[in-house]
């Protein structure tokens, strides 16, 4: 029977690290760290997280701003609002839910918010200090994935692990940080060749595909470690709606442990965003923000996985 990683309560213990690092700024004569969010449209998936997103705010004293704007805001509206923000000394972390609508450029978006606002870590700078070992802020979900591994095998040196996904959001940065950790990676999507026969030698699989249900019971070996990064919303035979993750949860019972959809990377992400806050609230405040160490060394970073960034 294969363990169920609790994401929700590896999130809560997250969170209780990060409420510790805002309390310790405070006591210090600091003010709150402060997070804005920045919703445009009313895509009701993206609603659901923003939600979540200020109230998890709430609980560990990050002090939370949020500006929805209808779906035809111009883009120069959105560009003129992050640069507002960009120049707020109140404002330590900034982030755009995404997707955006259409006639939003979404890159030219995301790399207008400043690298040491990027909560997200979706900046080109962001990504180039990830994928050069060097600091910067680590995107959300793929710390999240790290943390929910390594809850289970605290060390990866040497383990085969199979990327299915190619996101800049998660596939790419999450391969990053595994060779980081000394796993052997391999990045591959869904056009593949071979694909169940690659995952079946993976000690870890991390699906990111955002296809329902593909890694099947006999693409998994015996005792593997699986991620399951998808979220795809279904509608059942009773007319209600149910969350089906990338893998076929029913058929990997053999494997050693397994992220639920809900309840595993999801609330991971959250946990993971409210500690990148304190992270460049911290920064902002001690100044040093474009030190390769800003995080390294930071509790909510080396909490799961027992060092920062790799040099090497
Ligand atoms: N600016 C960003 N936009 C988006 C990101 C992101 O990291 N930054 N990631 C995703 C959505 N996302 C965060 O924004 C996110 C997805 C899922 C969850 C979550 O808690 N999921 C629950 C189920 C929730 C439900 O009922 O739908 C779970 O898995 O248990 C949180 C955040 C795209 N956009």
């Amino acid at each position: 029977m294969a363990e169920i990683i609790d994401g929700r309560a590896i999130a809560r213990q997250l969170d209780e690290t990060t409420k510790a690092e805002v309390d310790a700024l405070v006591e210090a004569g600091h003010p709150a760290p402060g997070l804005t969010v920045i919703l445009v449209g009313e895509d009701p998936a993206s609603e659901v997280y923003v939600r979540r997103k200020i109230k998890a705010c709430e609980k560990v004293g990050i002090k939370s701003t949020e500006h929805r704007l209808p779906a035809d805001t111009s883009q120069d509206d959105l560009l003129a609002l992050i640069d507002t923000l960009n120049k707020d000394s109140a404002v330590h972390g900034i982030l755009c839910q995404v997707p955006l609508p259409d006639h939003i450029d979404t890159r030219l978006v995301l790399r207008s918010i400043s690298p040491e606002k990027d909560v997200d870590g979706f900046h080109p700078v962001n990504v180039g200090r990830l994928s050069t070992g060097t600091g910067g802020i680590v995107p959300c979900t793929p710390l999240g994935v790290m943390m929910l591994i390594h809850s289970v095998i605290p060390d990866l040196t040497g383990k085969d692990v199979v990327v299915i996904g190619k996101s800049n959001i998660v596939g790419k940065p999450v391969a990053n940080l595994l060779l980081d950790a000394e796993a052997t990676v391999t990045v591959t999507h869904i056009y593949t060749h071979g694909l169940p026969e690659i995952c079946r030698k993976a000690d870890v699989i991390v699906a990111a595909a955002g296809a329902p249900e593909l890694v099947k019971g006999h693409w998994v070996k015996d005792g593997a470690v699986l991620i399951d990064v998808g979220i795809t919303r279904q509608e059942t035979e009773d007319g209600k709606t149910k969350l089906v993750g990338d893998i076929k949860f029913d058929e990997v019972q053999h494997a050693a442990a397994v992220t639920p959809v809900p309840g595993g990377v999801g609330p991971m992400t959250i946990a993971c965003l409210l500690a990148n806050t304190v992270q460049a609230a911290r920064a902002a405040m001690v100044g040093n923000s474009s030190s390769d160490s800003d995080y390294a060394d930071a509790p909510s970073r080396t909490m799961f996985t027992g060092s920062g960034n790799n040099p090497n």
